[in-house]
């Protein structure tokens, strides 16, 4: 690895010769990749009534319960998403063009010039298109419908109310998400044959995971749902848990935010659509959400509570959500002490057992009972919109049936126990396959399903990028009230492989990383997904260089034009300034804010801003990239959480932090690698640099070319190893280090070589 450092010709050579190989194999990609071709879009569109019925014949099949919920059929790339470029394609385009180049040459990749050539400090979305508010809306593309709901009886096409449209999208099980990326023109089709009124049913709002979730309301419960509160952050390990309870307030910000949608910007009137599709439908009036009855669901044990209706991905009405009762049912949150239920999961010693039985192992801690609820979006709503209080009906939906069980699988170790869940190490027995499974924590069975865990499931299921982790299915525990995503093993997250490396990547490897990282989140902006919690400890790394996004516990949908969500997401030194100050309305320009500050803790090994409390944390980026002012970032000074005795920092000191030259140590990073940070981290968001845009950056095309995946340094599998040894070993603190040895100490004291 180290033999790569500031080998910018070594680098180049090696890229030389490995993009022949991507000469031979691009243009192939290239086209396949390209769903934009009117040909595709055609036979597509012919083919997509007889794919319904495939479907829909398929999962008939599996509702019998003959297996995973997962399709075996597979897109070739996300390209059916609506033109989106796989990334391996993508890159390989890339790296075709980039040979052409002379050093330092613009890439020309996308069709689209670099921002300087316009003269803007920032390259805008060719697509992207200025509403009336001035908001910039996201390109008009893509995915235009929430995954979930590709797959529907046909039956429903027939219907005419809102309710009639969820009743029947209710009965439809899990989807495959592979399929769905196959058809992007499936739901488009099924809108097309749905009359006119039903058609408001289309907002994204009423449209709920068919099998996980159930709407349900409540009062706003402001006591229960800190609004706008800003906890400081303790620390680091903890920096994300403050937020849970505004994390599942923000539906209510979106409750009381129902803007008056039309074709032109609302993104289901995206696209090519001819009048009299979805796009004219949807220009009625568009009902308020989050009207609805709650409604219990039962999945074979597993109580799936949807306690908000959030435009989550994938959501569909249910029946008779319109008709019933705004229960309050305020689930109570006064606990929230994940901390302490975090050890009903951890510290067991057979956790370091090797191959056992996973089966026992959930058995054994599905008896906790002091699983707390932090996950759950608990809905309550406004006083004045309650109603007559109904029971909750409830409806049994088998969904689990075809699901295996997780003790079709060895657990080998534990990899690392999170906030929303604990992921293993294991093997299909079936397959002899090493899989990732992370077991989705239950807090509180008795309230339901964790929004954040289907929030995260109905995205992964549904997305498919070589730079996001893929979801292959979902098991279940012995006793169903356990869930388990089976994911692709990845020997490392990005933070722990920093904290154990000497050395810092080199420009190149980093190149090489970033733009991974920048076609997943293209790939999730460009699907109306927002992240929300980029950071290194959720960016995995395998031994074939390959990067992959995790963690979508904070990833939702969004729309445009933009609502209010809540500003306590992202870890806190990755977060951008705008939602450090309170914004509520924010978009895809918080996850580009992240990738800078990831880009800096690549070249640096460091944490770029690494803030205490919010306050700290604004006062790093304050001093670091000077205090912003009115002029550079219009509207800043009516962010609510602008203080007029802000510290002024007349300078930007980023490239004393990574100067083109150093002879001190600190990482180098050429004019335009400076060029690309500066541009990720700018204060404005309107300004600050897209996913797309960045791709195209000139870094990335002038030597050292970014470091081929197949010669990117290789470790050690850390997740091969038990979690605590691998956090002993990690951890540089000299006290935790004299810990471990007094431990070891401990151990042989009682069990001892005397015995
Ligand atoms: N597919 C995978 N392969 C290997 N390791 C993984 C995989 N997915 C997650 N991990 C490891 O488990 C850790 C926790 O996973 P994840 O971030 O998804 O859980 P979480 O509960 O949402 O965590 P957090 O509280 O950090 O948000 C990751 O940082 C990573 O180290």
């Amino acid at each position: 690895m180290a033999a790569g450092r500031m080998g910018g010709y070594r680098d180049y050579d090696v890229k030389d010769r490995d993009s022949s190989v991507d000469v031979v194999n691009g243009k192939e990609g290239y086209e396949r990749g390209r769903s934009g071709n009117p040909e595709n879009n055609k036979s597509r569109g012919r083919d997509v009534r007889d794919r319904i019925r495939v479907r829909q014949k398929d999962i008939r099949e599996r509702e019998v319960g003959n297996g995973n919920l997962r399709s075996s059929s597979r897109s070739d790339s996300g390209s059916s998403g609506g033109g989106i470029v796989s990334h391996g394609v993508k890159q390989k385009v890339l790296l075709v063009r980039t040979m052409d180049r002379e050093p330092g040459e613009l890439s020309s990749e996308s069709g689209s010039d670099d921002a300087t050539e316009s003269g803007l400090p920032f390259k805008i979305n060719e697509s992207a298109k200025v509403v009336e508010n001035g908001i910039r809306s996201p390109p008009e593309k893509k995915r235009k419908f929430s995954p979930i709901v590709w797959d529907r009886d046909e039956k429903e096409e027939t219907v005419s109310t809102r309710n009639k449209v969820a009743k029947a999208v209710t009965a439809s099980p899990l989807p495959s998400p592979k399929e769905k990326r196959e058809s992007p023109n499936a739901m488009l089709d099924t809108l097309e044959a749905i009359p006119a009124e039903a058609g408001r049913s289309s907002d994204p709002e009423y449209l709920l995971p068919s099998s996980l979730v159930e709407p349900s309301v409540g009062g706003h419960g402001s006591d229960e749902f800190p609004a706008s509160g800003s906890p400081m952050m303790p620390s680091s390990d903890s920096l994300r848990k403050p937020w849970q309870a505004d994390l599942e307030a923000e539906n209510f910000g979106d409750d009381d935010y129902v803007p008056t949608r039309n074709i032109s910007s609302s993104r289901w009137a995206a696209g090519n659509n001819s009048p009299g599709d979805e796009g004219e439908i949807l220009d009625a009036e568009m009902p308020k959400r989050r009207k609805t009855t709650p409604i219990s669901e039962s999945l074979e044990g597993i109580r799936v509570q949807r306690k908000s209706l959030t435009p989550e991905i994938g959501e569909i009405m249910r029946q008779g959500s319109e008709a019933g009762t705004r229960s309050s049912e305020s689930t109570e949150r006064g606990d929230r002490s994940r901390s302490s239920s975090a050890n009903h999961y951890l510290g067991n010693d057979s956790e370091k057992d090797e191959g056992t039985d996973l089966g026992d192992e959930i058995r054994r801690m599905d008896t906790s009972s002091s699983r707390l609820d932090t996950d759950s979006e608990d809905e309550t709503e406004a006083p004045e919109e309650a109603e007559p209080s109904v029971p909750p009906p409830q409806r049994s939906v088998n969904m689990l049936q075809g699901c295996r069980s997780v003790d079709e699988f060895e657990r080998l170790n534990k990899i690392d126990e999170g906030t929303y869940g604990v992921v293993y190490r294991a093997r299909d027995k079936k397959s002899g396959e090493i899989v990732a499974l992370k077991k989705v924590k239950m807090e509180k069975e008795r309230e339901g399903f964790p929004m954040t865990s289907l929030r995260e499931i109905n995205i992964l299921l549904s997305f498919h990028h070589p730079s996001i982790v893929d979801v292959k299915e979902v098991v279940v525990g012995s006793s169903l009230d356990s869930i388990f995503m089976v994911m692709e093993y990845m020997e490392h997250d990005l933070k722990a492989l920093m904290e154990t490396i000497k050395q810092p990547y080199s420009q190149s490897e980093v190149k090489c990383l970033m733009l991974q990282l920048l076609e997943g989140v293209k790939y999730l902006h460009d699907n109306w997904v927002l992240h929300r919690d980029l950071k290194t400890s959720n960016l995995l790394l395998n031994n074939q260089g390959e990067l992959k996004i995790c963690d979508f516990g904070l990833a939702r949908q969004y729309g445009s034009p933009l609502k209010t969500y809540t500003h306590m997401v992202v870890t806190l030194w990755y977060r951008a300034p705008e939602l450090l100050l309170g914004t509520r309305q924010y978009s895809t320009a918080i996850d580009m804010w992240s990738l800078g500050c990831i880009m800096a803790e690549l070249l640096s090994k460091q944490p770029l801003f690494n803030g205490k409390t919010e306050v700290d944390q604004l006062d790093k980026i304050f001093r670091t990239l000077g205090t912003p002012n009115e002029t550079i970032w219009p509207g800043f000074s009516k962010l609510p959480g602008v203080r007029v005795n802000f510290v002024k920092h007349q300078y930007n000191l980023l490239r004393k932090k990574f100067p083109a030259t150093s002879f001190t140590g600190s990482p180098v990073l050429s004019d335009s690698g400076f060029d690309l940070l500066n541009k990720l981290l700018t204060y404005d968001p309107e300004k600050r640099i897209t996913a797309e845009a960045a791709l195209n950056h000139e870094w990335f095309s002038e030597v050292p070319l970014p470091k081929s995946k197949e010669f990117m340094p290789t470790f050690p599998a850390q997740h091969a190893q038990d979690r605590r040894l691998r956090r002993v070993m990690k951890s540089p603190d000299p006290l935790e280090e004299q810990r471990r040895k007094e431990l070891q100490q401990g151990e042989l004291g009682t069990s001892g070589l005397f015995g």
